[in-house]
């Protein structure tokens, strides 16, 4: 069952706080926030900027409306009304308690409340509380917008529905959620990353290596293959043909050896924090953090992208994700009820920077998107959805005409004007009409589509509801004027004549 949230409260809108804002925004879902720091908004707005980016650049589909964002002077005010609160405040327990039981004083009853706490456990946050089973600690990884992971950590104050509950309404949320079986310090992603941290700082301190070459050896080395397989599916393969019983037998006694200075920190002197922080800039300091962050992202994508490609890791949870938008644009597109005496909108975008081409404008193919994309909401608005179609029955575009008008540019919204042109039992002619907010037409589309049998691989008659929804719009459509250039083909100018040139 869909345990979609309608708002959310986001209490702390920091690194985190603001990660997650953009998320549930950027699901289509309200966002009330509390953050008494002064420069709150202008640092969530930077964020969100960021995220809005990501998600044009990565999304396949056409992407939600967003939700609504809202600032709040008092913490009880924000999650007065939220169905789900999401705390993010400064990694101190003290402060951690009073904001959960400011939270638990003034939420309503059933809201959940999740904790993005690094390291505490959930039995330490739940102390005090009236109602313990409430609250769950949901750490994400940083950018909350991008990175899927969330582990869902209980203690056994909770019952298996709420942390059911509250993963399920991550998952709504495009995350991927882990539910951590046993609550420990600093969960499971914490502990490793402290490993590899405490250890990164010796070799920084016992001049081994540079910030930079430590960085060097994770991303051109095993940075890559943890991406996508992970820890011990990737040492599996490293055992050979023998598996993971060899790979423990040949490297099992180098545990032993005192590779690793394991649970020993060097203590952080000002020498050698100025040391890391110096190799830092050195490494990295000609960017600003927000231009580290959209080289972070633009990774990110990339990696996940090809992931998606495979339906494989968390390009899994991206293509679910894209499969959820997809679905919510044929529905809203189903759910609105145009005037068919009129063209049809029911497809809208922006054009995303990454759209353009060495000419400064929309690159041809994403004309082909935009339109296919339109062609997408009317077939939704008409009835064609997945039951539909897993009776083995689609419709394919087969043959199309584009005309190029204008030169669409960077951040133009497009409105799809979309007509039907005629229809008979297998076939549908539509015709598309992009303009940008002033009304200025950018470029027409003319499709025909065709009805087809899937599993017999032909064309076939429509059945309902596509048939009678066709026929409601019928008499009104059939009352358009029909554009001049409708079943036009590409004009022939023939060859020069060699005698004229
Ligand atoms: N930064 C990271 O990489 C990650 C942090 N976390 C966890 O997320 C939580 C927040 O960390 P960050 O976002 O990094 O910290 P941050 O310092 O960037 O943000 C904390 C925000 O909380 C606000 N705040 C302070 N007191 C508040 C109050 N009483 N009510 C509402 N807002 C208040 C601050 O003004 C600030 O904007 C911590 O528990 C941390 O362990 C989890 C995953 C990753
Ligand atoms: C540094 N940190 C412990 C706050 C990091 C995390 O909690 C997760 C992350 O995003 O790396």
């Amino acid at each position: 069952m869909s345990q979609r949230i309608s708002k959310a409260a986001c209490i702390g809108g920091g690194v985190i706080g603001g990660g997650w804002i953009a998320r549930f925004l950027l699901n289509g879902i309200d966002v009330a926030v509390h953050d008494p720091h002064p420069d709150a908004r202008r640092i969530v707005d930077e964020v969100l900027e960021n995220a809005r980016r990501a998600y044009r650049r990565m999304m396949m589909a056409p992407l939600c409306p967003e939700g609504r964002l809202t600032f709040h002077d008092t913490l009880a005010e924000a999650v007065s009304d939220a169905d789900y609160i999401q705390e993010s405040v400064p990694e101190r327990l003290d402060l951690k308690h009073t904001v959960i039981a400011a939270i638990e004083a003034a939420a309503p009853r059933d809201a959940l409340i999740g904790s993005s706490t690094s390291g505490f456990r959930p039995s330490q946050l739940q102390e005090g509380m009236a109602h313990p089973e409430r609250l769950f600690v949901a750490h994400p990884f940083n950018p909350v917008y991008l990175v899927p992971l969330v582990e869902i950590v209980g203690s056994p104050a909770n019952t298996e529905a709420a942390l059911d509950r509250a993963a399920e309404i991550q998952r709504e949320t495009g995350l991927k959620p882990v539910r951590i079986r046993n609550e420990v310090d600093a969960h499971i992603g914490d502990r490793l990353l402290e490993a590899v941290w405490r250890e990164a700082l010796w070799l920084v301190h016992d001049d081994v290596a540079t910030t930079e070459e430590i960085d060097d050896v994770i991303r051109f080395g095993f940075g890559l293959r943890w991406a996508q397989m992970g820890l011990f599916e990737t040492y599996r393969i490293a055992g050979g043909e023998a598996g993971m019983k060899h790979f423990i037998e040949q490297f099992g006694p180098a545990l032993k050896w005192p590779w690793t200075k394991l649970m020993d920190v060097p203590e952080m002197t000002d020498a050698l924090a100025s040391k890391i922080g110096d190799q830092s800039d050195a490494q990295s300091g000609q960017h600003s953090i927000r231009e580290l962050e959209r080289i972070r992202d633009d990774n990110l994508i990339g990696i996940l992208q090809a992931l998606r490609a495979n339906d494989w890791g968390a390009g899994e949870t991206l293509r679910e994700m894209e499969d959820r938008f997809f679905e919510r644009a044929k529905a809203s597109a189903s759910a609105t009820d145009p005037d068919y005496t009129a063209p049809m909108v029911l497809h809208e975008t922006r054009v995303p920077g990454e759209w353009l081409d060495y000419n400064g404008h929309m690159t041809e193919f994403r004309y082909l998107q935009v339109f296919g994309d339109a062609t997408d909401a009317f077939l939704g608005h008409i009835g064609m959805d997945d039951a539909y179609r897993s009776a083995g029955r689609s419709v394919y575009t087969v043959e199309t005409h584009i005309r190029h008008l204008a030169e669409t540019k960077v951040n133009t919204r497009l409105l799809v004007r979309t007509s039907v042109l005629g229809h008979d039992a297998k076939r549908i002619r539509l015709h598309h009409e992009m303009v940008d907010e002033a009304g200025q037409v950018q470029a027409t589309a003319e499709h025909m589509l065709m009805h087809v049998d899937t599993t017999a691989g032909r064309a076939s008659p429509m059945a309902a509801p596509l048939t009678e929804r066709l026929s409601a719009l019928s008499p009104g459509q059939s009352e358009l004027e029909v554009p001049e250039h409708a079943g036009r083909p590409i004009r022939d100018i023939g060859w020069p004549d060699p005698e004229v040139t």
